[in-house]
């Protein structure tokens, strides 16, 4: 019934000169050629018998034959009611963050968001306590536990660029045209008196000069500097808006922007190490790193956590929101486990109308690197305060899943909006939509894939990924499979932005809660051996079992362990 294709890799003859790293193949690589394994339906008549494959009734009968302890896998509850209600092809392959605020920090809001699609659930450390991260990581880890979630928990630093103080407890402050306002460094007594405002950075009244143009929040409001007396800064109001608790600060002189010692503030500060020991300590999945200046802090914050995190499941992702993280794009990117398009920021640091393409470079160059990358910010923004986005906003995110960016963030909408569902609903139907449209327009876009790896056996992987990927394309298969010890194999594919969706099987439950910020990526847990056979029996039952895969399903399965690559129908 199966046709079996050998072919051997160069590789062995080259195997004496090449250095293997371990991590990634603990099989020694020369003993397994690569396997190409076509096995056809039953009903093909051309097929062959070949007593070394296994057909589809005995994969049934000896799973079946473990004496009915049928060995559990997990996937999270979104996913499978979606596979089982839309089948395969509709699942949605955009991944979702969202920021949690005050409007979602509950057990049952955070569930909402879980309900509606949420794959990672952000905390910014520029705001609330430390009480209140640990309630909330709290609450998604149970939700998780308990309701077979798989939300991965992304914690965000505050970084050391200039904001203003948090407003002693006020939820904004209102400031109009004209009036005259003081940012300090100098401690005052509460209450915070009348247009005053804390700002975080010493050396601020040193740096200004009376002329600058100060913007909050990268122009929400501006303010003309108009006298300095000692710490005290005196600004005119010359854009009127709202304060927000620890908004960003920056300053222009002539048209750019100030970079004088506050350039030289660590990337890295004292609150963000405090923070950082935290995520150690609470195993959360993601640290994401404000303004990134250059690839060291990267290399530096993954060795500080390989040392105190014995499993070091972290992954570091890097903010793109500075002026020297655009300079030092390839090379931070390179250094990190993802990257993030932090808009918000970066629209404070240069002009705005250069965000756009800075956007899709950054894309472009995760996907090049093989890391995924987030773009963040003002996606949906005036849902903070309405029930429904504006046309600009609905484009904004089809051009960012058309971009294929892995994830879209929301920020205040989610944190703080009063709408927080119903804009994480926009853009899970925004992604469906736009994800189809390309699908069906067949849009393979001919994006230059170079090789990542530098040892020949990373790039007999990412051979096979493509290869893959394509054959999936061209034979229109229902969904890969990837069974993988550290995910590389998965994001693989999950860079090569198939058509189906990848369904990843992975052993541990914090890879597979870390694979859900990739593109595509269908993350299970399953325990699983090298021995493909065996694994693809044991996961067609268990899929089928739960009703997520059925007969005549096509598919292709590929492994890091065996490097195989297998084409079979779901018996
Ligand atoms: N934990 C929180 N507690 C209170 N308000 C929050 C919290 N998290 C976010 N917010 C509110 O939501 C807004 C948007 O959230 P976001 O994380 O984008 O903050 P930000 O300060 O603008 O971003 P960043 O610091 O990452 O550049 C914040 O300005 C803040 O008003
Ligand atoms: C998300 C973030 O940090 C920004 O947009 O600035
Ligand atoms: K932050
Ligand atoms: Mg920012």
């Amino acid at each position: 019934m199966l046709r079996s294709l050998h072919c051997f890799t160069p590789a062995t003859y080259f195997k004496p000169f090449l250095p293997i790293p371990t991590h990634h193949f603990p099989r020694t690589f020369s003993a397994k050629p690569i396997t190409i394994k076509a096995s056809v339906a039953p009903s093909d008549p051309n097929s062959v018998s070949d007593p070394d494959s296994v057909s589809p009734q005995v994969l049934i009968s000896s799973t079946n034959g473990t004496g009915g302890v049928i060995p559990s896998i997990e996937v999270d509850a979104v996913t499978e009611a979606e596979l089982k209600e839309n089948g395969f092809r509709s699942t949605r392959r955009t991944k979702l963050v969202c920021t949690i605020g005050p409007a979602t920090c509950g057990s049952e809001q955070l569930e909402a968001l879980a309900f509606g699609g949420m794959n990672v659930a952000r905390i910014n450390m520029c705001h609330g306590t430390r009480d209140w991260h640990k309630r909330v990581i709290d609450r998604v880890r149970r939700l998780n536990q308990e309701k077979g979630y798989a939300v991965a928990i992304m914690m965000d630093t505050q970084g050391s660029e200039i904001h203003m103080s948090d407003l002693a407890g006020a939820s904004s402050a209102k400031a109009e045209d004209g009036e005259v306002w003081t940012f300090t460094v100098r401690a005052f007594d509460l209450p915070r008196p009348e247009r005053t405002i804390n700002v975080s950075y010493d050396g601020f009244a040193e740096d200004v000069k009376v002329g600058d143009e100060l913007l909050v929040d990268g122009g929400m409001v501006r303010f003309d500097v108009i006298e300095k007396i000692g710490p005290d800064v005196k600004c005119r109001c010359t854009d009127p808006g709202l304060l927000l608790p620890r908004a960003n600060l920056t300053f222009w002189r002539d048209g750019s922007l100030v970079r004088e010692r506050n350039a030289m503030l660590p990337t890295i500060s004292s609150k963000d190490w405090l923070d950082i020991d935290f995520g150690i300590a609470e195993s959360v999945d993601f640290i994401a790193i404000s303004f990134v200046k250059s690839a060291e802090v990267i290399t530096h914050l993954k060795s500080y956590i390989a040392a105190r995190s014995l499993d070091s499941d972290i992954a570091v992702i890097a903010k793109i929101e500075s002026i020297d993280s655009l300079k030092n794009l390839e090379a931070i990117i390179q250094a990190s486990d993802g990257a993030m398009v932090a808009r918000g920021d970066l629209g404070a640091q240069i002009p705005l109308e250069q965000v756009p393409s800075a956007q899709q470079k950054i894309v472009q160059v995760c996907r090049q690197l093989n890391k995924p990358v987030i773009v963040a910010s003002q996606l949906l923004e005036s849902m903070i305060e309405y029930p429904t986005p504006t046309r600009a906003e609905v484009a904004d995110v089809s051009e960012a899943v058309r971009q294929r960016a892995d994830a879209l963030m929301l920020s205040g909408e989610s944190a703080m909006g009063q709408f927080p569902e119903k804009a994480l609903s926009v853009l899970r139907t925004v992604s469906v939509r736009i994800e189809r449209w390309w699908r069906e327009g067949k849009r393979h876009e001919a994006m230059e894939l170079p090789s990542v790896g530098s040892a020949f056996s990373d790039r007999i992987s990412e051979e096979m990924c493509n290869s893959a990927a394509k054959m999936a394309n061209n034979l229109e298969v229902d969904a890969l499979f990837v069974y993988t010890k550290t995910g590389h194999m998965a994001s693989l594919l999950s860079r090569c932005r198939p058509d189906c969706p990848i369904f990843a099987f992975t052993t541990t439950t914090s890879l597979r809660r870390r694979l859900n910020l990739q593109w595509g990526l269908i993350p299970f847990r399953l325990s699983f051996t090298d021995d493909m056979e065996t694994n693809l029996h044991r996961t067609f039952s268990l899929l089928k079992a739960r009703g997520m895969i059925k007969s005549g399903d096509l598919v292709i399965a590929v492994s890091d362990m065996l490097q195989s690559i297998q084409v079979i129908t779901v018996p």
